[in-house]
């Protein structure tokens, strides 16, 4: 057995989403708070000198050949770094999949940082970062982590420091939503004149629990709904059952409520528990997440 690592994909979620306008490239000029929160698919990278890129997965619901985001990225890393090794990659799959919560790409993401440990390559973040934009628009935000204001497509990257511990709870609607069909059905009257992410910001570095809540906004989310009403109808339910205001992740359907403390959170979670099968508990991470443990030849 070759030299093997684990490293952890987490989720984000939107705080704010603003559209800005439609670039020329077919993309959509973007400003959004992103917030690192702590579910995560757990990788493991298992280096192969002689190999090729292989992928499996405790899912069927991902795709194990080139397809995969995790499989871009592996290529990504090799054709830039220019080692020419290959790995086997394991993807155990917590982050539900095409839900809004970044899960491919965070698996893109979390690649990039285990190859550059995994084959000693010295990369900083922010070239894996530039690297990982190539492979998706969330990909560099995943390989920061933490919090920031994305600018750009998605791919500039400014951090926003703050200590907040506030909970998560997600709500995942049984609703396929592809991304590129919802920024495809934004009119002009979906975009923003001006962003929200600096009144979010101020929030959170405040630790203001009351003032992120009334910021949160998500520019996809009257799009999403338009396409896919039972988005809409299972954000209404939520909305009831809980008792606190709903918002949605990126392009969804995953919808989410924000707790200040875990009590709270718990019983939201245990009351939306009741009638909807995919419910998660989380929280922000804020600082850099778990440290990464050495990379070692196994017996
Ligand atoms: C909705 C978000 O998840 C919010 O964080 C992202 O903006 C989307 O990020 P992503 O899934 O990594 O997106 P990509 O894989 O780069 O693009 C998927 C499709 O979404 C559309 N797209 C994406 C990002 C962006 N700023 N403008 C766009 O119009 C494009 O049609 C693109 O073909
Ligand atoms: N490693 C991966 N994990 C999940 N999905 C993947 C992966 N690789 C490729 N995909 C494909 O990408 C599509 C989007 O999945 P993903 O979970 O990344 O969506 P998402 O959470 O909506 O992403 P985003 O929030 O960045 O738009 C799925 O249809 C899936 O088949």
């Amino acid at each position: 057995m070759g030299a093997l690592l684990v490293e952890h994909a987490f989720a984000k979620i939107n705080l704010t989403l603003d559209v800005l306008g439609r670039r020329d490239d077919g993309y959509h000029e973007v400003d959004m708070v992103m917030q690192t929160v702590d579910l995560a698919d757990v990788l493991t990278l298992e280096d192969d000198p002689g190999g090729d890129i292989t992928i499996d997965a405790s899912v069927s619901t991902v795709p194990l050949d080139e397809r995969n985001l995790a499989h871009t990225a592996a290529r990504v890393f090799r054709m830039r770094s220019g080692v020419e090794r290959g790995v086997r990659i394991h993807i155990d799959k917590q982050i539900p999949v095409a839900a809004g919560l970044a899960g491919g790409s965070a698996d893109a993401a979390a690649v990039l940082r285990g190859l550059n440990r995994l084959w000693a390559a010295g990369r900083p973040l922010a070239e894996l970062a530039e690297w990982g934009a190539s492979v998706g628009s969330d990909v560099p935000f995943c390989v920061w982590r933490g919090c920031a204001v994305a600018r750009g497509r998605g791919e500039r990257i400014e951090p926003v420091r703050h200590t907040m511990n506030a909970w998560v709870v997600l709500v995942r609607p049984p609703v396929f939503v592809s991304t590129g069909d919802v920024y495809a059905a934004l009119t002009r009257a979906d975009y923003s004149g001006a962003p929200r992410s600096p009144l979010m910001k101020a929030a959170l570095v405040a630790g203001d629990f009351e003032a992120v809540r009334a910021n949160v906004f998500n520019a996809l989310a009257p799009v999403t709904f338009r396409l896919y009403p039972e988005v809409r109808r299972v954000a209404q339910r939520v909305q009831q059952v809980a008792q606190v205001p709903v918002y949605m992740s990126g392009s969804g359907p995953t919808l989410y409520c924000l707790l200040p403390t875990r009590g709270a959170a718990q019983r939201v979670y245990h009351a939306l528990r009741g009638f909807m099968r995919e419910v998660y508990l989380c929280r922000f991470l804020t600082a850099a997440p778990l440290p990464a443990p050495a990379a070692g030849a196994l017996p």
